[in-house]
């Protein structure tokens, strides 16, 4: 099994020529006309050039010689491939932004989004070394195409440059020599970009900090607290500062890249300076003809042109290798957690057993500590669960954990007597419903937003007004002005929503399956008032009943207000990742120094106070 890469890892390069060749086909498939022009149009490019070439050193040959008519004929044939030449740099420019812009947004953009959103679990979302390559190579696809037909370019470049030499060793051998001239300002070039890719991946860190912070700052939901705390011109301050230290660094390294450019630049003037000057003298001389000088001067001045255009695609190669080099670690990482065993084991319809949790730990990457540790406890099929405890004590984790967002990272969650890994994971998650404390909002039409619940059945009205019955969202419904067509943005022109509506939404998503086995419901009223709270619950406490009829449904309620896990079957007091204690309420209560007596005990009190 491939292992998910680590934060360092690194791709070789000969990989950047697989990525090249799969994009190759990508074009070809959905362009063919136009990825073939990529190669025929420079070709023809190539062979203009060097037609303009000979066809002026024949034109003043001819005149020289007094032949008027092949003068003439030479002349219009010089004039010819000069327009060809122009027409075809047009063309080519043209049609390669067309090929490029295709296959970036309709092929390689979706991959790269379909890579982050249909992973498995979750844990590449909360991971720093995913998170700075995504940030690298967020809306690049153009780019990572770009580089593919750039690197076609530097290959005709070098054709252009081979042609040209060769026009001009027929004129002195020597001239051969300004290869070495013209191969220095890329290889110069090479470094400098070399520099920036550099700065830009160790200056990744920064740049995603001070943009998180510009959102931050410039959010309207936050933007309520940071008004109140007066927090706005330290966060500016903070981001400023990150914004500094990102960009110092990008600047040190272009600096760096432009000297090295002018270094390559005037070796190669020098060099070109003396080829011409030599050829000059030769024909003074007398070794050779004027047209030699005519040819020279024009072959030069295209090999300057070739050598330019090969340092630009040398460099968009080159840059796009600060792309390609995340893009590739991100799609090993996609295809290494993919490979990983999904299961393939059905998830059974009706509960029999129930759910078991075995020594169950897991520790977030990178964190000094577990957030759960050695968890044993059965969940009884048909039972409500409630999940107690401080925050920070692992409550969150341990739902995740029973959606299989993350494998644990030692003992075992079984359903039935199956160890949850070896179930497939969609079809899990197909009899699984979540409504979580930190939920999405979908900015689609409501309907839609609560109808991506249970897909198959996301246009079925009668589900999804069945749905918004359970979370107790009927009357919200009815009071927008177009009830389940309302757009939810006013970016869209519809309406927004407060913070208890979107819950709302929410809960209805979450309601949408039928019949799930796992049913979970971490703080689903957090935003709702104290009414609300207790006629959602106690809807949602029926529900629960009537699914565990139907399918021994384990319904896991996570929950700070004690009052509604009193009704629980089970009762779980978690304490920094370890269960405490397991019980009913009044086992729990009955308990001498119990922790969710005391809980229980400081929540009631407060209420009664
Ligand atoms: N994505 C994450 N990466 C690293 N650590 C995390 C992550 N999510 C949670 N933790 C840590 O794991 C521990 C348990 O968090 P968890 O969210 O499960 O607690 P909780 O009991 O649900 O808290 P709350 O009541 O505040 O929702 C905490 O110490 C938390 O800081």
């Amino acid at each position: 099994m491939t292992e998910r890469p680590a934060a360092g890892d690194a791709v070789p390069r000969r990989r950047y020529f697989s990525l090249w060749f799969e994009l190759l086909r990508l074009s070809w498939r959905r362009a063919p006309w136009l990825t073939a022009c990529q190669f025929v149009i420079p070709a023809l490019m190539v062979a203009a050039v060097a037609g303009s070439a000979l066809a002026l050193r024949g034109a003043v040959d001819s005149a020289l010689r007094g032949a008027g008519g092949p003068a003439v004929a030479w002349a219009v044939g010089a004039g010819l491939a000069g327009t060809a030449l122009m027409v075809l740099g047009a063309f080519d420019i043209n049609t390669a932004g067309i090929l490029i812009g295709k296959v970036a947004v309709l092929d390689v953009n979706p991959r790269v989004y379909g890579d982050i959103a249909t992973l498995e679990g979750l844990e590449h979302l909360e991971r720093t070394d995913y998170l700075d390559r995504l940030t690298v190579v967020r809306n690049s696809a153009w780019e990572s195409v770009l580089s593919l037909w750039s690197a076609n370019g530097v290959l005709f470049a070098v054709l252009e440059l081979v042609v040209t030499l060769f026009l001009l060793g027929t004129v002195n051998p020597y001239l051969l020599l300004l290869l070495v001239f013209a191969a220095l300002p890329l290889w110069f070039d090479q470094r400098g970009t070399r520099a920036i890719i550099r700065a830009e991946t160790a200056t990744a860190a920064p740049f995603r900090l001070q943009r998180e912070l510009f959102d931050l700052g410039t959010d309207a939901a936050a933007g309520k607290e940071i008004r109140v705390s007066g927090a706005g011109a330290e966060l500016a301050r903070r981001q400023a500062a990150a914004w500094n230290e990102a960009m110092a660094g990008r600047y040190r390294a272009r600096l760096a890249a432009a000297l090295w450019k002018l270094g390559g630049w005037s070796v190669f003037t020098l060099g070109f300076g003396a080829g011409l000057a030599l050829i000059v003298v030769q024909v003074r001389r007398g070794d050779g003809s004027p047209g030699d000088i005519v040819l020279a001067i024009t072959v030069a001045a295209s090999l300057r042109q070739s050598v330019f255009t090969g340092v630009h695609y040398t460099t968009n190669v080159a840059r796009a290798g600060r792309l390609i080099e995340p893009y590739l670690w991100l799609r090993d990482y996609a295809a290494a957690a993919r490979a990983e065993d999904p299961g393939t084991r059905p998830a059974p319809e009706r509960l029999r057993e129930g759910i078991t949790l075995d020594n169950v730990s897991y520790r977030y990457p990178g964190a000094a500590r577990p957030a759960l540790d050695g968890v044993s406890v059965h969940l009884p099929a048909g039972s409500v669960v409630a999940l107690v405890g401080e925050y920070g004590s692992g409550k969150t984790t341990l739902v995740k954990l029973l959606c299989k967002f993350y494998r644990p990272s030692g003992g075992t969650v079984s359903i039935d007597g199956t160890d949850l890994a070896e179930l497939d994971t969609e079809l899990w998650r197909a009899w699984s419903s979540a409504a979580f404390q930190d939920f999405g909002r979908f900015r689609t039409t409501l309907g839609e937003s609560i109808g991506l619940g249970d897909l198959p059945h996301a246009r079925d009205v009668r589900r999804i007004r069945r749905a918004v019955a359970a979370a107790d969202a009927g009357a919200f419904v009815a009071a927008l002005p177009d009830g389940l067509d309302t757009e939810l943005s006013r970016r869209f022109g519809g309406v927004d929503l407060s913070e208890g509506q979107w819950q709302k939404v929410a809960l209805a998503r979450a309601s949408m399956r039928p019949g799930p086995l796992l049913f979970v419901l971490d703080e689903p009223t957090a935003s709702l008032d104290a009414s609300s709270e207790q006629q959602i619950f106690e809807r949602y406490m029926a529900r629960a009943r009537e699914i565990a009829a139907r399918t021994g449904a384990v319904t896991v309620i996570v929950t700070h207000r004690f009052s509604t896990a009193t009704g629980a079957d089970l009762i779980l007091t978690l304490e920094r990742g370890r269960l405490v204690e397991a019980g009913t309420h009044d086992e729990l209560v009955a308990l001498e120094g119990g922790r969710y007596a005391d809980l229980y005990g400081i929540q009631a009190a407060a209420y009664s106070a």
